[in-house]
């Protein structure tokens, strides 16, 4: 293990140094599209305003013979398009993939300087993001980059689960982390059949009635994904990295992706994945916090005056704790607000209210 003072030292001649905090920008939705599919890429000039992150998918739903057009269309749509504030990110192959050397040749060669960050699937432990981060910085320094692309880790097998804290900590250049639940329900041996959500079979059931025991019980779904995505949030929160709920592949059932990405925030992710364009809106809304939401915060961080003490406002108790609560849900209004003119109204007219 590198010591802690050569942490931050650039891993090869002449490449940018690593970042010392990561950069909180907005990242409701990452949307997931492939670049060789002629469809999706005519759509990312007028995809990319309305999203915060825009991702070029090189791995899994690419097809195995069309892997070299997405890898090149994805080099082609970065060179032609300006994408203002919106990120650009990549999905490239598994590292145990034969694609995955020439993703990064190609991808940090010819549009290293356009990428945000590098989403690896499928890493098992810190040795997966050590591997990509030397490789990176000999690339970045052979094209001459001059800030360093970051890496996103995907939790999608049980040994990654097992070692998610090393994997958060493993480098500077660590962003974030997604859940990959349908990777990680088949290397768990989970009896699912889907991409995230729940299952109705996973319940607890009412006890019985102990005078009528033919009485119907009340069930209730339990979320299978709880365990895991509270995992990956100490984890992330711990090495000062973003959360994120991965994908939910019921594109049709809108209402239980909401549910599912609400949950994901409510316990700290940042962000979910859209991989259909219905999806986009549903992370945008669920992903921003509610404008009664941030009205109430402002309320008691100005009734709390230098955030120490005890008050009492509509008939709730406020100290030092739900003071910080209320500066996540402040500081989160801020910056979504900064970049989304009718956030920013709808925040200003609930404080009003
Ligand atoms: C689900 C699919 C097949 C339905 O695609 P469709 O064409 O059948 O749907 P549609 O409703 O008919 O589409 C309407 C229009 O929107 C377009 N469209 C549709 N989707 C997009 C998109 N994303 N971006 C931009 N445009 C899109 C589509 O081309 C069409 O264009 P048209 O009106 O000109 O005919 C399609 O949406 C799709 O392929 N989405 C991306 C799938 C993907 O990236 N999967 C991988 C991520 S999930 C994953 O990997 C798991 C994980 C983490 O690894 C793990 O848990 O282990
Ligand atoms: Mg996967």
């Amino acid at each position: 293990m590198r010591s802690a003072k050569d942490f931050f030292r650039p891993l090869a001649v002449g490449a940018p140094a690593p970042v010392r905090e990561v950069p909180f920008r907005p990242s409701r939705m990452i949307h997931f599209f492939d670049p060789g599919n002629e469809k999706m890429a005519a759509k990312v000039p007028s995809i990319a305003p309305q999203v915060d992150v825009l991702l070029g998918n090189l791995e899994d739903a690419v097809q195995a013979d069309r892997k070299e057009a997405a890898r090149n269309g994805l080099v082609q749509i970065a060179k032609a398009t300006e994408f203002g504030d919106t990120q650009l990110w990549t999905r490239i192959n598994s590292l145990d993939s034969p694609w995955a050397l020439d993703d990064l040749l190609t991808l940090v060669t010819e549009i290293g300087d356009k990428l945000d960050v590098i989403m690896v699937p499928k890493v098992e432990g810190a040795e997966d993001i050590h591997y990509v981060d030397r490789l990176l910085a000999q690339l970045e320094a052979k094209a001459g980059i001059t800030r360093p692309i970051l890496v996103h880790a995907i939790l999608e097998t049980a040994t990654g689960v097992a070692n998610v804290e090393e994997i958060a900590g493993a480098s500077p250049r660590m962003q974030g982390i997604s859940l990959g639940p349908a990777d990680l329900a088949a290397s768990r041996r989970m009896k699912t059949t889907r991409v995230g959500g729940g299952h109705p079979g996973y319940l607890v059931r009412e006890d019985p009635n102990p005078s009528d025991s033919d009485a119907p019980r009340a069930t209730f779904q339990q979320d299978l994904w709880h365990y895991t995505i509270a995992r990956m949030v100490d984890a992330c929160a711990a090495h000062g990295i973003l959360p994120y709920y991965g994908p939910f592949g019921d594109i049709r059932d809108t209402l239980a992706c909401e549910d599912q990405f609400r949950n994901a925030f409510l316990l700290g992710c940042v962000g979910a994945w859209s991989l259909h364009p219905v999806q986009i809106a549903i992370a945008k809304k669920v992903f921003s916090p509610a404008p009664a939401d941030v009205a109430w915060a402002r309320k008691v961080i100005d009734a709390m005056g230098d955030g120490t003490g005890a008050v009492m406002i509509d008939g709730k108790m406020q100290d030092d704790a739900t003071y910080k609560q209320c500066l996540v849900v402040s500081e989160l209004a801020d910056t979504l607000a900064a970049r989304d003119p009718e956030l920013a109204e709808a925040y200003a007219a609930a404080e009003k209210e």
